[in-house]
Parts: C-alpha cells; structure tokens; sequence
C-alpha cells in the first residue's frame, strides 16, 4: 500500500538551545511515506541546506533512491522526514538563526521521534548537513538507529567549511540580492573545476554575451530566490557550520565508541566541501574503537552535489543495507 502524507505538525515545547535561548515553543512537521508508521523499520531522512520533508513524489528531492522498487523500497519501509525548523516548508521560520547549532536540531528530532512513540530506526540516512544532524542525532543517542548512513558530510565542520559558511554570511548579510549572490558562491563548493570544464568548456552565451557558466550560476541564483527565504538560508547555513559533536561534549572517541549503530560513512571522491580525506581519516579513527564500519566512496568529478547526481553508484552502495 502506498502512503504519502502531507506534513503534520508537532510541537516541541519548552526548548532551550544550547546557546540558552528559550522556547515556549517550536514547530516540526514531518512527512511520512511508504508503510504506515509501526508496520515497517523505519528509516529516517534528513535533508540537506535547501531540502524538506518532501523526499518522495512530485517535487520530492530524492525520488532517484527512494520509491516503490528503489533503492530504499517504500513497499518494504517507513520513510520519515522532519523538516529543520525554519527552513521554511512549513510557513514557519526562525528570525534569530544564532541561537541554534546543529545538535540542537538533533535534539529537536530525536522528541520528534519520542512523540511518534519510535522506539528504534532502522536507519538515519542523511547527506551534507542533513547527515550532519544525523551524527548529532547518533552521538547523543546511541542506540537511536541500527544504521547510520552518513553521505558527503561528516562529525564535524572543518576550518574550511566554516570560513566557507562565514563567506556564506557575509553576502546573506551584506548583498543586495543575498540568496542569489550566496547561492552563486555556494555553487563553486557543490561542484568542481572539472565539472564546469566538462559541462561548459569556456563556451558563451551568444545572446547574453557573457559565458555559460555566468549564465547558469545567474539562473541557479534566481532559481533558489524563488523558492527560498533569506531566514531559512541564514538557518541552514548557521547548522552547517556548527556541525560538532564534541562541542561542549566528550572526546570523538568516547563519544563514537557509545555509538551502536552499524555506522556507513560514504564520501565523495571530488567533494570540496565534506573531502574525501576528513571520511577517510574518520574511518580510520572509528575502526580503531568499532567493528562494525564501513567507508565507500562515490566516484565523480561533480563534488558535493554529486550525492544527488550519481544515484546509481549510491544504489550500489546502499544496496546491501536495504
Ligand atoms: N545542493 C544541495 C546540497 C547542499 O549541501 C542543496 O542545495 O540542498
């Protein structure tokens, strides 16, 4: 039977960020697809900077991995997503994004689950700073899921994706046009010099004079001001520079020996963002305290996004969890 419900709303009450902010109350919604909730194992999808809840279906994000005979069979799963409060899906947004990190969204997701009287995932899945919170989600809960399948992201945001956050700040503040200009920025991180060189070989648009990649950077700009609020990007780009589940914790290795999870970590040979040696250098740590973990890497020369693109290699590396 196929279920696709639209979001429902939960609401968290009396939350305290971190940072020690209050509130009386938040909103999560949440989209639920495939099995009935309590009928299946439940996997669990966290989106990345400008996704929601909608993973599957028309306008679904991730429609190449999960549906009916996918990768991730809804004939055989419950699919569950919250939305990151104040990305906007839902109608609501956070005005002050500072008093949020990345674990209080975990936080905020793992009452989501106790609400829904989840006992245990099968899996957390998530990519870029989704698979962030997932980390987040597993390190403060450690028996949450069976699985934990981190993709083009990691426990941590390093030096060089925070100064990339920062650059990232600086236009949502300063620009004119921010989510175009930041966008445009934020492209260069997604993709590589190879994938601009493949896809538009210095060509120019005859009409516009000017060249193709200016062209499409301008039309990915535009594209996202359409569908994106300035608030929900200053939000989403504050929880991506605050991925951290040391802060204010224990050392990586207490914290990553707790964790029960089958952990995956699958990175991206050509990612700028979340590299491939960060995975690779997290593998090597983790293998030293737990049995049961596995580094896979997508080949590409698309970089970051390419966990979006190159489906069929993530169908393959996924296939023996699902
Ligand atoms: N390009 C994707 C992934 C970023 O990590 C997005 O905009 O959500």
């Amino acid at each position: 039977m196929k279920l696709e419900n639209k979001p429902t709303s939960i609401t968290i009450q009396n939350f305290t960020t971190e940072s020690g902010a209050f509130y009386a109350s938040l909103n999560l919604s949440f989209q639920v697809f495939g099995r009935a909730l309590h009928t299946a194992p439940l996997v669990l999808v966290n989106h990345a900077l400008t996704g929601n809840s909608q993973v599957i279906g028309e306008n679904g994000w991730w429609n190449d991995l999960i549906g009916e005979n996918k990768t991730i069979n809804t004939a055989d799963y419950t699919v569950l997503a919250f939305n990151i409060p104040g990305n906007g899906f839902d109608g609501c947004v956070i005005e002050k994004h500072l008093n949020f990190n990345a674990r209080d969204i975990a936080r905020i997701f793992i009452e989501g689950i106790q609400f829904l009287k989840i006992k245990q995932l099968y899996a957390i899945i998530g990519g870029s700073v989704g698979g962030g919170i997932a980390w987040e989600m597993t390190a403060l809960e450690p028996k949450i899921t069976q699985h934990l399948i981190a993709i083009a992201t990691d426990w941590k945001a390093t030096d060089w994706l925070i100064a990339n956050c920062f650059l990232q700040e600086q236009i949502l503040h300063n620009s004119s046009r921010p989510i175009e200009d930041a966008r445009i920025h934020a492209m260069l991180c997604y993709r590589t010099p190879e994938s601009f060189a493949a896809k538009f070989q210095r060509s120019t648009h005859q009409e516009l004079a000017i060249f193709n990649v200016e062209s499409w950077l301008l039309h990915h700009g535009k594209k996202l001001q359409k569908r994106f609020q300035l608030s929900s990007y200053k939000m989403m780009n504050q929880l991506l520079k605050t991925i951290d589940i040391t802060r204010n914790s224990n050392s990586f290795d207490a914290l990553a020996a707790k964790i029960e999870a089958d952990i995956h970590i699958i990175g991206i040979n050509s990612d700028l963002f979340f590299t491939a040696s960060e995975n690779e250098a997290t593998y090597e740590q983790l293998k030293k305290l737990k049995n049961k973990v596995t580094y896979q890497e997508i080949v590409s020369i698309h970089g970051h996004d390419a966990f979006l693109i190159e489906y069929k290699q993530l169908d393959n590396l996924l296939k023996d969890i699902f």
